[in-house]
């Protein structure tokens, strides 16, 4: 008889049709898992879930006896119990690396997009409202050879360090819970206090993990720390920011303009007032989302998965102590 999973929201075709081959998959999508009564009675039989960002919390694995491997298709896995799963012997998976300079290139893209008013242009253009030279009022600023603040200097962070070292020449500032020499000489970046970094950086750039430590490290405090002309870029998750103190802080000018790819509640809210703001560029949580991306990170998190299926270590484990207590 074929294994069972659960594919659920999101997994690239070509990888789902090749586990549909082989699995008995249960394919889920916009559903209450609270409620959803297919998913209850496939969770009871299911040895693996594949997908994006569902909870898996204490109640949804009381209902998931069988449950082997949680199989996460992000880097993030703020949505995953980790502490509940190791207790029960259950193997979770993500996928770091494949994803890393292409959420980079999208740090990039908002971080210009921002400076340089690009959204807002080019609606002005659309809207054929660009009728004569434009001046100072429609001036963005200038991103080469500025101050960039990393704040989570992991492997995006080292990305983005890289394309503002090598692309823009700029003064590069990190921080995060320890230092990297190896980032330091590769792009003469300079270890400051999430203070400093704040008071110092033209763009202060979040790209941390959400964890308990993070949640709301940026709020009030630390918006008033920026410069007034800080352009602030959230890539990380919604929640490690105190949105309404962002909302504040960009209608008092307390901060210049934000760029974000990332909300408290997802999708955002269409009452938002982040949305009525020119300088804000808005992006529906697509750091990784490009085809080349996607189809690796669904593949790599299908790797894991079969490999957790077939009693085999899955590459790339969040809690690899499962594996040592599996194999003691
Ligand atoms: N918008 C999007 O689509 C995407 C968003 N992401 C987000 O980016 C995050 C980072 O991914 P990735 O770079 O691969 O992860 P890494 O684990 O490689 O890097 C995380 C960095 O954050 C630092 N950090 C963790 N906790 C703190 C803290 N309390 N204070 C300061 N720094 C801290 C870590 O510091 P140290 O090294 O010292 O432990 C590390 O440098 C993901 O967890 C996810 O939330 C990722 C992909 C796409
Ligand atoms: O947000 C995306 C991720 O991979 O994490």
């Amino acid at each position: 008889m074929k294994k069972k999973i659960i594919v659920y929201e999101r997994l690239e075709k070509p990888v789902l049709k090749s586990l549909q081959e082989k699995y008995d998959v249960k394919f889920l999508k916009n559903i209450d898992t609270q409620t959803n009564e297919e998913f209850m009675n496939h969770l009871k039989e299911a040895e693996g879930i594949i997908g994006l960002a569902l909870e898996v919390n204490k109640t949804l694995l009381d209902n998931a006896p069988n449950l082997k491997i949680v199989s996460n298709v992000s880097v993030g896995y703020n949505n995953l119990d980790i502490e509940e799963l190791t207790k029960r012997h259950i193997m979770a998976t993500n996928t770091p690396d494949v994803l890393t300079d292409t959420v980079a290139d999208t740090v990039f893209g908002i971080l210009l997009a921002a400076a340089r008013r690009i959204p807002e242009l080019d609606n002005l253009v659309k809207s054929k409202q660009w009728v004569e030279a434009l001046g100072p009022d429609y001036y963005g600023v200038d991103v080469h050879h500025k101050t960039i603040g990393i704040i989570g200097m992991g492997r995006i962070g080292q990305a983005i360090a890289q394309r503002a070292k090598f692309g823009f020449d700029m003064n590069i500032l990190y921080h995060s819970r320890t230092r990297k020499q190896d980032a330091e000489t590769k792009f003469d970046a300079t270890y400051c206090s999430l203070d400093d970094l704040l008071s110092k950086s033209d763009f202060p750039v979040l790209i941390t993990p959400l964890t308990p430590e993070t949640r709301g490290l940026i709020s009030k405090r630390e918006f008033q720390l920026m410069k007034p002309s800080a352009i602030f870029i959230n890539a990380s998750r919604g929640k490690t920011v105190v949105e309404k103190d962002l909302i504040a802080a960009l209608q008092t000018g307390e901060i210049a303009a934000a760029g974000l790819d990332v909300f408290e509640q997802e999708p955002v809210s269409p009452n938002n007032p982040l949305l009525e703001m020119k300088n804000v560029v808005t992006l529906p949580h697509v750091g990784s989302s490009t085809y080349e991306t996607e189809l690796k990170m669904s593949e790599l998190a299908a790797r894991n998965l079969e490999a957790g299926l077939n009693g085999e270590k899955p590459p790339t484990m969040i809690n690899p102590k499962v594996w040592e207590l599996l194999t003691k």
